[in-house]
């Protein structure tokens, strides 16, 4: 099981996430209360080592920005969520998650185009565009849609709910970043609860 800690931007978040055992850990590059620059992305990169996943997330970003951040900040994956097509993810340099967002259960027939990379469920884009905390309606999602997509389970999971999503689900991973937050900030506390109730779902 993936577990994905996102929206990261402090060295105690970062050091617990990695000694919980998740398996990536998410860093905003978009505009966002979590956003981080480069530098200091680069900074807290040194905490993670290589066998953990270092995902930078985006927005509608120009490919060549994405690039130099991957490059500078050594990530190892890039979380789209904006309206990138198939063919812009094909053409950046590391793997891609793509965020879709999932309104009255529909899974969006454009995941076909995204078969080699990974989807991420999530809410619908409202005021934000991911990292919301908001859940889409689990019951009306037709799973079968998913037969044979590598795919993540996110928006508005939280220790308390993330063994049942799990369960429903039966995703490669789970990803969150609202739920294990107190007060708009990482939770370490939170943090171990997701991670523990994941693996022992
Ligand atoms: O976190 C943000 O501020 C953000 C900004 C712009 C695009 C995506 C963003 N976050 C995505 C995530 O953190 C998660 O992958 C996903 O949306 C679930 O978030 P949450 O419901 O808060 O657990």
């Amino acid at each position: 099981m993936w577990i994905k800690i996102c929206g990261l931007s402090t060295e105690e978040a970062v050091k617990e996430a990695v000694r919980d055992g998740a398996t990536h850990v998410g860093f905003v590059f978009a505009k966002s209360k979590r956003q981080v620059t480069p530098e200091y992305a680069k900074y807290l990169a040194k905490f993670v080592p290589k066998t953990i996943k270092k995902v930078g997330l985006f927005v509608n970003e120009d490919p060549a920005t994405i690039t130099e951040i991957v490059e500078k900040v050594g990530l190892d994956m890039v979380q789209l969520h904006g309206q990138e097509n198939s063919e812009f993810a094909d053409n950046l340099p590391v793997p891609v998650i793509k965020a879709f967002g999932i309104t009255d259960g529909k899974i969006p027939d454009e995941i076909a185009d995204f078969k080699n990379h990974i989807l991420l469920l999530d809410a619908p884009p409202a005021q934000f565009a991911g990292g919301s905390g908001a859940s889409f309606d689990w019951d009306k999602v037709d799973l079968a849609a998913l037969d044979g997509y590598r795919f993540f389970v996110a928006g508005g999971l939280t220790p308390d709910n993330v063994a049942t999503a799990i369960t429903i689900f039966q995703p490669n991973g789970v990803d969150v970043s609202s739920g294990v937050e107190t007060d708009g900030k990482k939770d370490l506390v939170k943090i171990e609860k997701f991670i523990s109730n994941s693996l022992k779902a």
